[in-house]
Formats: C-alpha cells, structure tokens, sequence
C-alpha cells in the first residue's frame, strides 16, 4: 500500500436496500494500467462515481497521493490531478475539437474574474499559453490537423480519442476510463489500446479502466480487479483472472469467450 497513488479503503455504496458496491478494496500503483471487470449491474461505473467525488462512499475512505479525497466535490478530485471519461461520448457537439479541449483546460486557468472580465494582459498571455499547450496536447494525440472541425463530425475512434485528450487536458496524475473500446471494431480497439500504452508513457499517466472486450482487458491491463454484485469476486494478473473458476462461472461464461 505504502507505493499505491490511488488507494479505495473498503468502499461501499449502499442506494437503499441495494448495496451497489461492497468493500471495494484497489490499490493502485503510480503509472499502472488496471481493469475493472464484471457483468452489467456489477457496480464498476458506480465504484468510478465514488472516486472521482460524485457520490460519496456510504462507508470506506479513498486516498489520492497520501491525501484522504473522500466526499470532495468532482471538481476539486479534478484539480488535485484524477480525471475520467463517460461510458457515453461528452463531448461539445457545436464546438470545434480544439474548443473541447480548451474548455476542458480551464481547470488549469490561473487567473482572477476581474483580470478575465478586463482583459488584462496576465489573462492574455495565460490563455495564450493554453491555446499553444492544447494545440501541442492535439498534436500528441494526433488530433491536430482535426483542431478546426466540428468534436463531432469526427470518426467514432476520433471521438473517444478526443474525449481522452479532454481528460488529459486536465494534466491528471490517474485516469479513468469508462468503456473507452465501446462500440469499436477490433481494428479500433487494437488501435486504442496502443493510444492507452503510449500516453500512459507519455504523461506518467496511471490508469483505471472499465471495459467489456476482454481482448483489449486482457492486452492492456497489468491488474484486474472483477466484481459482481458488488462485490469484488477476484484480482489478479490477467493469466490469474482467465484461470479464476468462480470469475469463468459468474461473468465469462466460458473459457473461450477470453481466449
Ligand atoms: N444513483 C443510483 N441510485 C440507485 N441505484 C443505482 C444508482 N446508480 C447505480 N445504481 C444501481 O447500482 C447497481 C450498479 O450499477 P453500475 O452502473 O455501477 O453498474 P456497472 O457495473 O457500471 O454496469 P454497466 O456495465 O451496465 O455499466 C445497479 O443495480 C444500478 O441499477
């Protein structure tokens, strides 16, 4: 525990008699790709609520980097360096590409009201500043030549590429990401389990990812954590999860289905 960047002691999440998650115990060290895994109705997008500061945990604590984050608002969790993306794309529909990310940046705009409402040249050069790192953040996730067109006249990949850049856009420490290979073919998925790898080594990024295709689950994640019913059935190396007789019967159905 003592190397972990993003600890969840125990958290539960009861909504009236549902106990949508139990004891959900992670821990996560700097820089490491883990998977959250398990049927609809498990409690993963729920278990992502909790840490990034949307619900607070009906019992439990959750640590960020030593410091206790539990029951902060969203956006101060933002601040101190956890962003996420959506099971469902969010991104502005009649903004440009490099528009969505701007406004994502504005976490980071370090400036007062009067000095933005005057337009003095502190508020000036800072926004000039930002422009230049969201067109650099656009060119490293190969969005750049996209900057001018519409978020969502974008390919579908695009799209959840775009929406990561969002999150980066942040300057997170850890990254959450809520089905980020939904919907995609294999080519798509392959493709962004590469983009995963490389910002990870790009930004020291650390990541917690839910996602239902066991190919990229299995290709990406160094750590799994699989739960059901909320509750936390196993976790382990993917060899350990693909080899977990209680995981193989409550989620996976058969062997083959992860092969
Ligand atoms: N705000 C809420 N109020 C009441 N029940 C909720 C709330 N949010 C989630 N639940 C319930 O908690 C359980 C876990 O839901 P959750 O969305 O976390 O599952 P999930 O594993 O992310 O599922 P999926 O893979 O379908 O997205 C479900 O039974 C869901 O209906």
């Amino acid at each position: 525990m003592g190397n972990s960047l993003l600890v969840t002691d125990n958290i539960t999440m009861q909504f009236g008699g549902l106990r949508a998650v139990s004891d959900l115990a992670l821990q996560i060290a700097p820089r490491q790709i883990v998977g959250l895994i398990g049927p609809n109705g498990a409690g993963k997008t729920t278990a992502f609520n909790m840490i990034t500061g949307v619900y607070k945990p009906t019992l439990g604590k959750i640590s960020f980097d030593g410091k206790d984050i539990t029951g902060l608002k969203p956006n101060q969790i933002t601040e101190l360096g956890i962003a996420r993306t959506f099971q469902n794309i969010r991104l502005f529909s009649s903004m440009s590409v490099l528009e969505n990310v701007l406004l994502s940046k504005h976490v980071r705009l370090k400036a007062n009201p009067l000095e933005a409402i005057l337009g003095l040249p502190r508020y000036s050069k800072a926004r000039k500043r930002h422009y230049e790192e969201c067109m650099e953040l656009l060119d490293q996730v190969q969005l750049a030549d996209l900057a001018d067109e519409k978020a969502t006249s974008l390919p579908y990949g695009k799209q959840r590429r775009l929406e990561i850049a969002r999150a980066l856009a942040t300057q997170p420490q850890v990254i959450l990401l809520d089905e980020p290979a939904a919907g995609m073919n294999p080519q798509e998925s392959l493709e962004l389990m590469e983009f995963i790898a490389k910002i990870r080594e790009q930004f020291g990024l650390t990541v917690l990812m839910i996602e239902h295709h066991m190919e990229v689950v299995m290709g990406i994640c160094e750590h799994i954590v699989v739960l059901d019913h909320g509750v936390t059935i196993a976790q382990g190396t993917p060899t350990e999860i693909q080899n977990n007789q209680q995981v193989i019967e409550a989620y996976l159905g058969a062997v083959d289905e992860i092969a």
